[in-house]
């Protein structure tokens, strides 16, 4: 009978390596003495040592080469949350995913960790401490957070011991870092227009912002603990900087240290979200002959203007996950990272 040739222990690979959080992963990942190949739909940097696959997660015959002899693969790919694009989210985050979890299959691949999200469970209500047994949104907010159920679920039930392929998923939260392409840059371009002097609602609620080398630890942590017997296969992790802060806070630290005004004006949340739900439909309406993208999505109010914060006991029992950055240093890491946004440069 022909034996199975294990593939090493620390050969893995990176589905989605170019983007922010998947750039940040491979580099503590090289650093740690991993070997990562990089499989993504475009390159956006070189690293010695290190393999690019370019192509569409799409397609399998395109991802096998870059699984080969990998042990443990990470899927972090998904298009951009601000898409409103319901074809591409379910092509690339349902049914591809499906093929990464047969490629891994065909493959041989050992464990997967997919970056999944805590939006999962948010339907644009309150959620304070939130655990990991709260029910998938009903409602999901939007073709994203649809999309992220779905593909949560296709990787945790994958989870098979007796094919020796264990999952795992891990649900971060507003992550932020340096090279974020969304958080502060969209922020900030928000100020320049002179959008963000209004704070939504009351400004007391609280929210996490997970700065990316938090939740760098706990995909590695997740993954250096898959092991047949632990109890961690197939269920989801909250992954957070573990210190809920009040949404404007935050966004008003960010603001003031890159050298804008912080908001100061209240307006209820209900007229805000309502303005939003408004717009969002006129420009689905208007598609065919106008086309503009609102700043306040439904989504983004809702974001700003509820509670939406996790609790992270379970990765702390199970994966022994503890930040490794604080958010002040996060922020301030952050912060000095983008001198390109600072006011007047
Ligand atoms: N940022 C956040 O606050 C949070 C993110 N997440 C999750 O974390 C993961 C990483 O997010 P983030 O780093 O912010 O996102 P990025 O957009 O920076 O990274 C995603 C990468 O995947 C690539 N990609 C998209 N579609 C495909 C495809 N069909 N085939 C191959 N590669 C593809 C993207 O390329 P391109 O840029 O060209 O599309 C990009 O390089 C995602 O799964 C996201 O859902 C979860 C919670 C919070
Ligand atoms: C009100 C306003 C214009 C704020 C600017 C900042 C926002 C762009 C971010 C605030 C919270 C962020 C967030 C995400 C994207 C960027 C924000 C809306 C996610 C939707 C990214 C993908 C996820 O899985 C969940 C994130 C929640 C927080």
């Amino acid at each position: 009978m022909a034996t199975r040739v294990r593939p090493s222990n620390k050969r893995c690979a990176v589905i989605g390596g170019s983007g922010f959080l998947g750039r940040h992963l491979v580099e503590t990942l090289v650093d740690r003495g991993y070997s990562v190949s990089v499989f993504d739909i475009r390159q956006s940097y070189e690293l010695p040592g290190l393999t690019f696959h370019l192509g569409d997660l799409c397609d399998e015959q395109a991802l096998l080469p870059a699984l080969k002899n990998a042990s443990l693969v990470f899927h972090c790919a998904s298009p951009a949350p601000a898409s409103d694009d319901r074809e591409l989210f379910e092509r690339v985050n349902i049914q591809g995913t499906r093929t990464v979890i047969q490629a891994c299959l065909e493959a041989g691949v050992q464990k997967l960790v997919l970056t999944s999200s805590a939006s999962v469970v948010f339907e644009g209500k309150d959620i304070k401490n939130g655990q990991e047994d709260l029910p998938y949104a009903r409602k999901p907010i939007d073709y994203y957070t649809e999309t992220k159920i779905e593909q949560e679920k296709l990787v945790l039930q994958a989870c098979d011991r007796e094919k020796d392929f264990l999952t795992v998923a891990i649900r971060p939260h507003g992550i932020f870092g340096p090279r974020d392409p969304q958080l502060v840059p969209i922020l900030v371009d928000t100020a320049r227009r002179g959008k963000m002097k209004f704070i939504i609602g009351d400004g007391t609620n609280l929210v996490d912002f997970t700065f990316v080398e938090n939740v760098v630890h706990g995909h590695i942590l997740a993954a250096e603990n898959l092991r047949p017997n632990s109890p961690i296969c197939g269920k989801p992790y909250h992954i957070t900087n573990d210190e809920p802060v009040r949404f404007w806070d935050f966004m008003s630290e960010v603001l003031v240290a890159l050298g804008y005004a912080a908001p100061r004006f209240h307006l209820p949340y209900i007229l805000v979200y309502g303005l939003a739900l408004l717009l969002w439909l006129l420009s689905m309406i208007l598609r065919p002959v106008l086309s503009f993208k609102p700043t306040f999505t439904p989504m983004r109010v809702a974001l700003a203007g509820t509670h939406h914060y996790y609790s992270c006991d379970r990765a702390k029992q199970d994966l022994g996950y503890k930040p490794v950055v604080s958010l002040k240093e996060g922020i301030q890491r952050t912060v000095q990272s983008y001198p390109h946004l600072r006011k007047g440069a």
